[in-house]
């Protein structure tokens, strides 16, 4: 019998809406707490810290897996999904119980060049009604790669949460953990509330978000009792600009108010937000504003 911890990282993968942030969510919001990346974890961009008495999951994001248009910022994306797929320890490749399509066809091409075994993880499971329709789908769909295993589950609902912790752990090498508690649990939330802001945005946007958009994070004051924070919503357009404020602010207003429930939540702390609507003119084509912006540029 051993007592080692272990320790990795972990990278959940898959085309939008497929409930990636469910799942960082459930596990995050489940087990610990969330924190921001660290200065020098440049490589990965950290979601969310997983602490148990048997160790650490790090799971990290991997923008860019965007198809499309074939500008800077989307060639950037891809390279910065390639290198973050890089020296993880494990690979989630999250598809939707039932569907396998092109979209899903694109990360998994990306998965093709990566060394980490991969897990295919079959979510929502819960719309199947037909429990039994769910055993070919999962054959033909193992058959498309190499994966470790092929694991249903439901991350809305919650179910096979703990069996996919137990996955996990089990591909992890043993270490000493690389965050210790304290930090995990009082990270900062600058990169949260931006991730917080975003979504709301894109909930309420729908499919007319352009991916263009960026949130950052410009002030960030904390009291003991209110945290005051600015941020900039950077759009690529001009045109942009005005289906993001809504008419006469509504939607700015709309989002703001959810964003800043979620964060006081978070926080649990009263929150005062400030949300601006800039136009980053054409940083989408421009390599060197894509940089400044916050996407690391490969040398
Ligand atoms: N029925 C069902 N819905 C789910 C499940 N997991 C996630 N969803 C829903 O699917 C939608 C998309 O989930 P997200 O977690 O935002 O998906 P995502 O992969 O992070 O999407 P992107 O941020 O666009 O890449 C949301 O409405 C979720 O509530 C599930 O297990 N069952």
């Amino acid at each position: 019998m051993t007592n080692a911890t272990r320790f990795g990282h972990v990278a959940i993968v898959g085309r939008p809406n497929v409930g990636k942030s469910t799942l960082v969510n459930r596990l995050v919001g489940q087990k610990v707490s969330i924190t921001a990346p660290k200065p020098q974890t440049t490589r990965h961009r950290v979601t969310g810290i997983i602490t148990e008495a048997r160790g650490q999951i790090v799971l990290i994001d991997t923008p860019g897996l965007h198809q499309g248009g074939k500008d800077a910022l989307n060639r950037q994306l891809n390279r910065t999904a390639r290198s973050a797929l890089e020296g993880v320890d494990l690979i989630l490749f999250m598809v939707q119980a039932g569907q396998f399509g092109p979209e899903d066809e694109d990360v998994l091409r990306l998965l093709s060049q990566v060394e980490a075994p991969v897990v295919l993880v079959v979510n929502k499971v819960d719309l199947v009604n037909d429990k039994t329709d769910l055993l070919p789908f999962l054959a033909k769909v193992g058959e498309k790669g190499d994966f470790a295993e092929i694991y249903p589950m439901s991350a809305r609902r919650r179910r096979g949460l703990d069996g996919l912790l137990d996955l996990v752990f089990s591909y992890l090498p043993e270490g000493p953990i690389g965050y210790d508690e304290d930090q995990v649990t009082t990270a900062p939330v600058r990169f949260m509330a931006a991730e917080i802001i975003r979504e709301k945005l894109a909930r309420s946007l729908h499919d007319e978000l352009p991916y263009q958009t960026t949130v950052m994070i410009e002030r960030f004051e904390e009291t003991d009792r209110l945290v005051t924070i600015g941020a900039v919503i950077y759009v690529a357009r001009a045109g942009q600009k005005g289906i993001v404020i809504g008419n006469r602010g509504s939607r700015l207003k709309v989002v703001g108010q959810q964003a800043r429930e979620a964060i006081e939540h978070l926080l649990e702390k009263r929150v005062m937000l400030d949300l601006w609507v800039k136009v980053a003119d054409d940083w989408a084509d421009d390599e060197r504003s894509v940089a400044s912006l916050g996407y690391q540029l490969p040398e």
